[in-house]
Order: structure tokens, then C-alpha cells, then sequence
């Protein structure tokens, strides 16, 4: 049976001293909570030393880069290649958060134009969609979030499935300010989602991990978390406390599909 995710984007937030120390910390919670696959996605200039501490204690723990150029090397000044991120020995690559969608600029076509890079490589591409406020209000959020995947996966071909995850996360949900998205409505776009793999990809569409993310806290965690077409979750400031995070993983128990 596959293994629920849990995993935190970090964001532009703790230094290299605060992240090796909770890499350390949660490296010892893991070790009790092996129903769970976790991953971590610090800032570019923790990955060296975070990898390091992982290898030491032979934790599974998964590394990720918050973001990856798509290019191997070049003339792009403060970007980051696959090649970099591969010596490191990162797993996953999240790309298109909706921060980097709203504050850099980043498109879908750019999004699909990494995640082939990243597949190229033998990263795992943490894709992130996600609908705006208005695209809710106007009622077109499936439609949006159809484009968003479809263009994401343009030339993904079906033999990549496993090695890219999804993450839905509503613009309008994440961060401070957003509001919990309610546990129907997660439910109706995971659904919505799911269909639109299996018209990509036939019945193997089933098997692509979907994430939620978005105020994911202690106490809607479990809900979305059962809810079948929920393979994991996307956690910010929930997560960036190890013992915070550790009680959103007693408060999940067991996940069974
Ligand atoms: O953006 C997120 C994960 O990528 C979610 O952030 P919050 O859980 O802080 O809303």
C-alpha cells in the first residue's frame, strides 16, 4: 500500500542554524510515524547541509528544491540548474507554487517546460496548482485548474506516473490570511482533478499522487486527509514547528485508501 505524504514548503523562512536544527528534530519524530512518507523543502542554501544530516541518521526523509531552472547551465543569473540540485542529491522539485506564480512571474508553460527538466534529471516534480479568489467567485476554478494541469503535463508521458506528484493548493487558502478551504469542496476539486489525469492518462491516471494544501492545521488535517482522492499534504506554517507538526501526525493516526 503506498504510503500517505506529508511534507512543508518553508518558504523564504529560517536560517541554516534553525533548519539543521529541526531537520534534526523531526529526523527523530519520522522514526515513529512510519506510516507516513515525509518530505522537506527548505531554502537553496540549506540543501548541502540538510542532505548531509538525512545521510548521517539513513533517514527517509525527502529532500526538495523550492523552485529549479530548466536549463542544465547558461547565462541566467541568480537561477539554480538541475545539475546543481542533482549533486546535492535532492528528490523532489516544487514548481509553480502560487508564490511563484504571483511574485516571479512564473507561467504553466514555464512549469511544464521544469517538470520535463526535472523528470529528465530523476527528480520528482511537486507541481502546484491552484485557483485565485476571483477564478472562485466566478465560478471557473475547475476550468482553471484543468488548464494549469494540462499545460503542466504537456509531453509528460504515461510512464512518468509516480514520478511527479500534484499539489492542489487554493491561492485563496494558503498563508496568513487564508482561509481554510471547507473539507466538500476539497473533496469536489480532488475528484475533478483525478478525472482529468484518468482523460490524460487512461486508468494509470489514478495512481498520480494529489496533494492539498492550503491552512492545513491540527484541525482540519484528518478531515481532508481521508478523503479518497487525497494522497498527502502541503503544509506551511503548520509544519514549521517540529512539534506542531508532530501533533498534526498523532491528530492523522492512520490513513487507510
Ligand atoms: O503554501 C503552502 C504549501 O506550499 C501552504 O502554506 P500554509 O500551510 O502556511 O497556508
Amino acid at each position: 500500500m503506498k504510503k500517505f505524504l506529508l511534507g512543508t514548503n518553508w518558504k523564504m523562512n529560517k536560517t541554516l542554524v534553525q533548519g539543521l536544527a529541526y531537520s534534526e528534530t523531526l529526523i527523530t519524530i519520522i522514526g515513529q510515524h512510519p506510516q507516513f512518507e515525509f518530505f522537506i523543502i527548505p531554502p537553496y542554501t540549506h540543501l548541502w547541509k540538510i542532505k548531509e544530516t538525512i545521510d548521517v541518521h539513513k533517514s527517509p526523509l525527502k529532500l526538495g528544491a523550492q523552485n529549479m531552472h530548466e536549463q542544465d547551465f547558461g547565462q541566467f543569473t541568480g537561477e539554480i540548474s538541475p545539475l546543481m540540485l542533482a549533486e546535492i542529491g535532492v528528490d523532489i522539485v516544487e514548481l509553480g507554487h502560487s508564490e511563484r506564480r504571483q511574485y516571479f512571474n512564473e507561467t504553466d508553460e514555464a512549469v511544464n517546460r521544469k517538470a520535463l527538466a526535472a523528470l529528465k534529471h530523476g527528480f520528482t516534480p511537486l507541481i502546484c496548482i491552484g485557483e485565485q479568489q476571483a477564478d472562485k467567485d466566478y465560478d471557473v476554478s475547475k476550468e482553471m485548474l484543468a488548464k494549469q494541469l494540462k499545460i503542466a503535463l504537456t509531453d509528460v508521458p504515461a510512464d512518468a506516473i509516480g514520478h511527479f506528484w500534484i499539489a492542489y493548493e487554493p491561492v485563496w487558502a494558503i498563508g496568513v490570511g487564508g482561509t481554510p478551504a471547507a473539507t466538500p469542496y476539497v473533496e469536489e476539486i480532488h475528484d475533478f482533478l483525478r478525472r482529468v489525469l484518468i482523460d490524460r492518462y487512461g486508468p494509470s491516471g489514478q495512481a498520480v499522487p494529489l496533494l492539498f494544501g492550503g491552512s492545513v492545521n491540527i484541525n482540519n488535517a484528518r478531515d481532508y486527509a481521508q478523503l479518497a482522492n487525497v494522497d498527502g499534504l502541503f503544509i506551511g506554517r503548520s509544519a514549521w514547528e517540529p512539534d506542531l507538526f508532530e501533533a498534526i501526525m498523532v491528530a492523522l493516526g492512520t490513513i487507510t485508501k
